[in-house]
């Protein structure tokens, strides 16, 4: 075990309790996480900021009513209308046509229903399939069972049809339990799209290469907006009233989200953890990126800093477990202290956790605050359940990995599903929301729903097949990979691969449950799918959490750092 010093200088509230404590300035690190990627970046201003101007929001809101009308002018036009919508939603701006995009849908179900649409082609279909799906409504795959031959494969003469094979790939991805037509549509236009692309031209083979890595279902908005805007401005047949008000308002939303992550950055540095936590992950940008795919509009700001300020405390409490290298006396005193949330008992705990309890504390006190000046503080007890709970489940954790004990996998998961956070995070998502989110709400996302394991699901097999390696190596609990080795036998490819499997069937609750009539609305529902997203994204070739200076790095340049030139 290393003692390394941490910098240890402090502007942080009761710095006074630390300054000039030698003692608390020692960690025990033996993760050797890297520093922060981001330093002061969004603290301090750049001169390449954009500072919006009421022009460039007069001309917005110009574009905006432009586009509007072109809505109600496609209606008559079914093939340019579903374009339409497609092309707004993937442009980012959907968020301010969501009345006049329902009542679209809506139109286009009740028609599809009626058998109006059945002579079209692959892309027709395939696009009002997953717009329709998306939406939540349970329309039939049967719709692709035209498209198959006398011995049932998907026609081969499809495979020069690029376009509509785009469409058939992400509509594959709305996959429900039974749908076996979905899954060979995945595994043929998969095939057929990586075989035609080394002879495509851009912007074609962009969407290609999109549509291979980033599939709509499984990628995050913000950034797939951003990759979108620049493929479709090299479109023929692009629109330019609404690429122009794309630009713009992807502009305008990152100017708000870089406002949002200069406070959650002052209050990181506040507290002073990257340089007083010298063993934790010091990811507070990183953070702030995750829930920005959770929500990314405007009336989310308050949910977004509650959540980012819980993600980035929760990321700490993992590695107070996981990579301080704690005595279980020092964990079991920690746990203890969460379980009774009581501000008398900081001076019990090691200095460590003392400054994360009180950071704890005081933001849960100041959402308290924040919350009852609208009758919602009720909010806070699910929240701090939560915590509670997660904070248990890794003390059980540690215990295991101390005794060298080695789980069931039933065991391992019990735990593991709680442990991965995401049940944590769908509780939070909703507290900082407005009216949707109800106490029914609170209360059903306590019980671990269907949806919710489905989730935490994808992030546990997720997160444990890219994780894996570099964990055992820095000394980490067992992993589901080898809890399943162990009772089932196989190698470790033959185990990825499996859990693959497993990932893609909890993808088909998601989808299930996210069918009308839903347990509670969209606006609910899209914030623990959103976070399923995310993990697919950051967990998809390699831990880029953790190890943020690559591709994460260049993706959050592109959502909040660098404007779109207009
Ligand atoms: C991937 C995941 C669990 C995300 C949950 C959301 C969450 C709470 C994110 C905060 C950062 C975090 C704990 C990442 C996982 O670390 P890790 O890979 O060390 O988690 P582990 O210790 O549970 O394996």
């Amino acid at each position: 075990m290393s003692l390394v010093l941490g910098s240890g200088h402090s502007d942080g509230p009761n710095a006074s309790k630390f300054q000039g404590d030698e003692k608390f300035k020692v960690g025990r690190k033996n993760a050797n996480f890297h520093p922060s990627v981001w330093g002061n970046h969004f603290i301090t201003p750049s001169p390449d900021d954009l500072n919006p101007s009421p022009q460039m929001e007069q001309r917005a809101s110009e574009l905006k009513e432009e586009v509007k009308k072109m809505l109600g002018n496609v209606k008559s036009h079914p093939l340019q209308e579903i374009n339409l919508i497609d092309a707004i939603q993937r442009l980012g701006v959907a968020y301010h046509f969501e009345k006049e995009v329902a009542d679209a849908l809506l139109r286009i179900y009740n028609e599809d229903k009626q058998g109006k649409y059945e002579s079209e082609g692959l892309h027709t279909v395939a696009l009002r399939f997953r717009l329709l799906r998306q939406e939540g409504y349970c329309v039939s795959s049967n719709v692709f069972i035209k498209f198959k031959d006398e011995v049932g494969n998907f026609k081969e003469t499809l495979a020069g049809d690029i376009r509509g094979l785009l469409s058939l790939c992400e509509a594959s991805h709305f996959v429900i339990h039974g749908e076996d037509i979905l899954d060979e549509a995945n595994a043929f236009t998969g095939k057929h799209l990586k075989l035609a692309l080394p002879n495509l031209n851009s912007p074609l083979s962009s969407l290609v290469q999109l549509a291979l890595e980033l599939p709509l279902r499984k990628s995050i908005e913000r950034l797939l907006s951003r990759y979108y805007i620049s493929i479709y401005q090299e479109e023929d047949k692009r629109n330019d009233i609404l690429l122009e008000f794309a630009k713009l308002d992807f502009n305008l939303l990152q100017s708000l989200h870089k406002e949002e992550i200069r406070e959650i950055s002052m209050w990181w540095r506040h507290w002073d953890f990257g340089a007083k936590l010298p063993f934790i992950r010091d990811r507070v940008v990183e953070c702030y990126f995750w829930i920005l795919e959770v929500y990314s509009e405007p009336q989310y700001s308050r949910a977004r800093r509650i959540m980012t300020k819980c993600i980035s405390l929760t990321s700490i409490l993992d590695d107070i477990y996981d990579a301080y290298d704690g005595t279980l006396e020092e964990l079991e005193l920690y746990t203890n202290a969460i379980q009774r949330w009581d501000r008398s008992i900081v001076e019990q705990l090691p200095d460590v956790m003392k400054l994360h309890f009180l950071a704890l504390l005081d933001a849960v006190d100041k959402f308290e605050e924040e919350l009852a000046l609208e009758e919602k503080s009720y909010r806070i007890s699910f929240l701090k359940e939560a915590f509670k709970e997660i904070s248990k489940y890794y003390l059980i954790e540690a215990r295991w990995f101390k005794a060298g004990y080695v789980p069931t996998y039933e065991e391992y998961m019990s735990v593991a599903l709680v442990t991965c956070g995401y049940k944590l995070l769908t509780l939070i998502s909703f507290v900082g929301m407005g009216d949707t989110a109800t106490k029914e709400a609170f209360e059903w996302a306590r019980s671990m729903p269907k949806l919710i394991k489905a989730v935490s699901m994808v992030n546990r097999l997720r997160d444990d097949i890219t994780s894996n390696k570099m964990e055992q190596e820095r000394g980490h609990v067992v992993s589901s990979i080898e809890v399943y080795m162990k009772e089932h036998g196989g190698t470790y490819e033959e185990t990825c691969t499996k859990f693959r499997e497993m990932v893609a069937d909890a993808w088909k609750d998601i989808n299930e449950e996210c069918l009308k009539p839903t347990a509670f609305p969209m606006a609910l529902l899209i914030r623990p799918v959103n976070l399923a997203r995310v993990i697919e994204v950051l967990y998809q070739h390699r831990d880029e959490y953790t190890e943020s200076t690559h591709q994460t790095k260049e993706r959050i340049s592109l959502v909040l750092v660098n404007p779109i030139p207009v």
